[in-house]
Formats: C-alpha cells, structure tokens, sequence
C-alpha cells in the first residue's frame, strides 16, 4: 500500500486505467487519491465509479498531492503544466504519462530540479495486464523510480528504459493495444465470415492472442519455435500463414510501429515549440 496522495491531472482513458488498476491491486485507497477533470459529469462518474476524490482546480490537487500524474493529452499538457507549476516543487514526485513530451521540455516550465518520470503505460493497465516502461529525470531519485515502477507494477509489467527510447515504446506498446484490437475485430470478423457465430468467433480471436501471448511469456520460447509446432507440413496453418505473409502482415505491422513512433517525436516538438515561448 502506497502511503501517499496521488492526483492524476485530467483523468480520461489512461489515468483511469492505472486508477482503477491500482485499486484493484490493493496498492492505494479510493481517499489518498484525487482524479481532476474539465467536466462535472465525468468527475461525478469517477466519484461514483472508485470512490475517488474529485475535483476540477488541477492546482489545489497539485498542491495537496504527494505524486502528481500529468496525464491529459500532449496538445493539452503546456496549458496544463503552466497552470499548476506554483505548486509543483521539488518535495512533489510528477510522473508523465504523455506521448512524445521530453522531461527536457516539461523542466523548462516547471524549474530546474523538477522530480520526473516520464512514463508510457498501455490501457491493459485496467485489467492488471499492463505494459509500462520507464524513464528517470535527472533531478529524481532512484527511490523516485521505485515508487512510480511500484505504482505501474501494480497495474503490469514495467521497464526502465533511456529517454530515447520512449517514443519507441509509444510506437510499440503504448499504441500496441489498438493494434491487436484491429486483429482481434478482423479475426473475429474472418470467422463470420467462415461460418461462425459473431459471438462465438469473437470469443476464439481474443483468446487465441491471449493465450498464443501467455505461451510465449511463460515458455521464454521464440515466436517463430511456437509458430512451427502449429504448423504441419501441408497443413492449414501454413496455407494461412502464406496468404498473411503474400498479405505483407510482417511489413505493415513495421510500418504501423515507425508511423506511431514519428508522431510521438512529432508530438514532442511541438510541445517543445510551446514551451519555448
Ligand atoms: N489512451 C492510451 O492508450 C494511452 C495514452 N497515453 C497518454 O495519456 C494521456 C491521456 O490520454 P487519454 O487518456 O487517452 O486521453 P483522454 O482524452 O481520454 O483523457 C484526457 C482527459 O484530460 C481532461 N483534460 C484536458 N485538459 C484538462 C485540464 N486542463 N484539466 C483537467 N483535465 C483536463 C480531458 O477532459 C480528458 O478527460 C496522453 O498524454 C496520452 O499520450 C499514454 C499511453 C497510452
Ligand atoms: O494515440 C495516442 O496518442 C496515445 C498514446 C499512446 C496510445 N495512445
């Protein structure tokens, strides 16, 4: 249990996710955290939802919290940063969760000294089976990151990793999600196609991924191991994985990833541009 408060500055999708998840977990209480928002009827949702505190002044949350998670979008989050930065001092932990926006960046608005994490989770987060990677600040502490990997761990797997590579991990994992949903819907709709049930055949594609996912995890075997012991010789699955591959699966999948990573940097520079200003 984490003895702290904890404010996540615009809660949408994923400052729910990792809300949630960390209630869940057992590793905070619904009273040591404060959920902010724009608008009355989402707070009034949170409020009802987690039990959370609620509230729309971002710097009386900032002020009151241990940990203060930045967590609106990247377009959203110089109007943000500007605005809660007299309460952000150095006894305040900030962990980012934003795409592409540089620790180099959010110092500049909030001083020399700021303790930040730069974080990219993933939505799985909700359910426990997040993917987090880390980064650490020059001004924060390793016990800093031990306390943001703690409150990510609660919610997944987490990473730490170099700056540089984060929007990497946006273009991988942090989108990642979205992706697999693409094929679990085409799946799913591959099976209608072939005779089942929509419901039926929804079912088999999400836990096809997750199970193949589980596989993996668990065996520490390669991907292409696994793939073979589904294939026999003048089988179906080679038929499949014929047309996947004529299909440019592998390609297209290279391509999403480097498209998701350049608009993460791009994302960066612009907020970089604004906060030069
Ligand atoms: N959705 C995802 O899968 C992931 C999102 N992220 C990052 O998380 C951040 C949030 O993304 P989402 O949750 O998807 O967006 P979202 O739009 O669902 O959530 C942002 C929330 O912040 C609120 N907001 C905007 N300005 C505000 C302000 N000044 N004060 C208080 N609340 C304000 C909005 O009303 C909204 O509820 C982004 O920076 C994104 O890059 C990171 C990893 C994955
Ligand atoms: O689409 C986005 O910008 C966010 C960041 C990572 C996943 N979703």
């Amino acid at each position: 249990m984490l003895d702290k408060t904890i404010a996540f500055l615009g809660t949408g999708n994923m400052a729910e996710a990792i809300l949630k998840g960390l209630l869940r977990a057992g590793t905070a209480k619904p009273e040591n955290i404060i959920a902010t928002g724009r608008r009355p009827e989402r707070l009034e949702e949170l409020q009802r939802a987690y039990g959370v505190r609620t509230t729309s002044d971002n710097l009386a949350a900032a002020r009151e919290a241990d940990i203060i998670v930045l967590s609106v979008k990247p377009q959203a989050m110089d109007k943000l940063v500007v605005q809660v930065a007299p309460a952000l001092d150095h006894r305040k932990l900030i962990i980012s969760v934003a795409a592409g926006v540089p620790i180099a960046a959010l110092e500049r608005r909030l001083g020399a000294g700021a303790r930040i994490i730069r974080t990219m989770p993933n939505t799985p987060s909700l359910v426990g089976a997040g993917a987090c990677a880390l980064a650490r600040g020059e001004h924060a502490s390793q016990e800093d990151l031990a306390v943001a990997s703690r409150i990510f761990q609660s919610v997944g797997t987490t990473t730490v990793v170099d700056e540089n590579l984060l929007d990497a991990v946006t273009g991988l994992s942090g989108s990642g999600p979205a992706y697999i949903f693409l094929v679990i819907e085409a799946l799913s709709d591959a099976g209608v196609k072939v005779g089942l049930p929509r419901y039926t055949a929804l079912k088999l594609a999400a836990q096809t991924v997750l199970g193949s996912a589980q596989l993996l995890i668990e065996t520490n075997a390669h991907p292409g191991q696994l793939k073979d012991q589904v294939t026999s010789p003048g089988g179906t699955a080679i038929a499949g994985l014929h047309t996947l591959e004529a299909g440019g699966l592998r390609t297209t999948l290279i391509n999403a990833v480097e498209a998701a990573t350049r608009r993460a940097k791009e994302l960066g520079e612009q907020f970089l541009e604004k906060s030069e200003r």
